[in-house]
């Protein structure tokens, strides 16, 4: 196992030396999309001092105001992420198609991305974050971003919070790396994360519990409250599954009475969570199935989502099923 402090390209790299196959793709990706982080993480550091907080007057395909800061991240990725060459196709939350860079058409991968999470948070210094899944291009067409979350060759996510940390798994177990500002290097601090069996906290947004569809959740949740949980939603996906991936316990965005599939979308939000979830000894569940078997039928598709520890989700699916 690595040792703490190990820098990310060593470790990406010595990660690749494990496959005699590999050609570098997938470092050169990682390491990619490090690198357009840590400049986004500079920027999400400066916003109160220079003028990049509130609205950019616009609306993205979800029908949501654009935050200057989303629009911002947006470019930085799509600029860093079409010059290196390893990804056919981007796909982002903030744009409405996907595009096939010149410099990609080479590309084995493609790459759906959320650029900045937790957009409600941006202007009140809360944490947010970007989130990532990437997988093998297939036939070089858009379809090839419709693909199970279990076939993802690597996801993860960065959170801006009070320090900047980068959580990735590529199927081998999920790993933690903390930005180092004074040398701006990702070092590794949380090597081989593991969720706890059980929590002691739920995160959902109770202010919505009327409109829940699923008569058995609010049993669910009066059950966690009479043994003991106690109750964290900040309102940021990066921040609440960070905080269930590290103390455990169970976060969820359910479906209701008028958003049949919820808030979350599949791809660039709850099919990444779910992969690292898992990987890290959690569960996922839209309800029904894990959220890695699930088809996606749609760049942005929604999907209820729950992800946590294996008692807390099937303590849940005794109630809603
Ligand atoms: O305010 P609500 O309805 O609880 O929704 C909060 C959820 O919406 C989100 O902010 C949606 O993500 P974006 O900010 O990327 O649009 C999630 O991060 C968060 O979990």
């Amino acid at each position: 196992m690595a040792e703490i402090g190990t820098e990310l390209t060593r470790f990406i790299l010595e990660e690749e030396r494990k496959y005699p196959s590999a050609t570098g793709s997938l470092s050169l990706a990682l390491n990619t999309i490090a690198s357009a982080c840590k400049v986004i993480a500079s920027h999400v550091r400066m916003a109160g001092l220079v003028d990049i907080l509130g609205k950019a007057g616009k609306v993205n395909v979800q029908g949501e105001e654009v935050q200057k800061l989303d629009e911002l991240s947006n470019e930085i990725l799509i600029d860093y992420l079409s010059d290196c060459g390893e990804f056919f196709g981007l796909a982002s939350e903030e744009l409405n198609e996907p595009i096939f860079p010149e410099k990609g058409k080479n590309g084995k991968y493609v790459i759906s991305f959320d650029p900045l999470d937790g957009s409600s948070n941006i202007d009140v210094n809360v944490s947010i974050g970007t989130i990532f899944s990437i997988h093998k291009k297939v036939n070089g067409t858009q379809e090839d971003f419709l693909q199970e979350g279990y076939k993802q060759i690597a996801a993860g996510y960065v959170i801006y919070g009070s320090s900047t940390m980068l959580v990735y798994t590529t199927g081998n177990g999920v790993n933690g790396f903390t930005l180092d500002p004074s040398v701006g290097m990702f070092l590794l601090s949380h090597p081989n994360i593991k969720l706890p069996e059980k929590g002691k906290i739920y995160s959902i947004n109770e202010a919505n519990e009327k409109k829940w569809d699923k008569e058995g959740l609010k049993d669910f949740i009066n059950t966690l409250k009479d043994e003991g949980y106690t109750s964290r939603y900040i309102g940021s996906m990066v921040a609440d599954v960070h905080r269930t991936l590290i103390k455990g316990g169970i976060f969820g965005y359910p479906s209701d009475k008028k958003n049949k599939n919820g808030k979350l979308r599949l791809l660039y939000e709850a099919s990444p969570m779910a992969f690292l979830i898992e990987q890290a000894g959690g569960l996922s569940t839209n309800g029904k199935e894990s959220i890695l078997n699930i088809k996606p039928q749609d760049i942005h598709q929604r999907t209820p989502v729950f992800l946590g520890s294996q008692k807390e989700i099937k303590q849940l699916l005794e109630h809603i099923c």
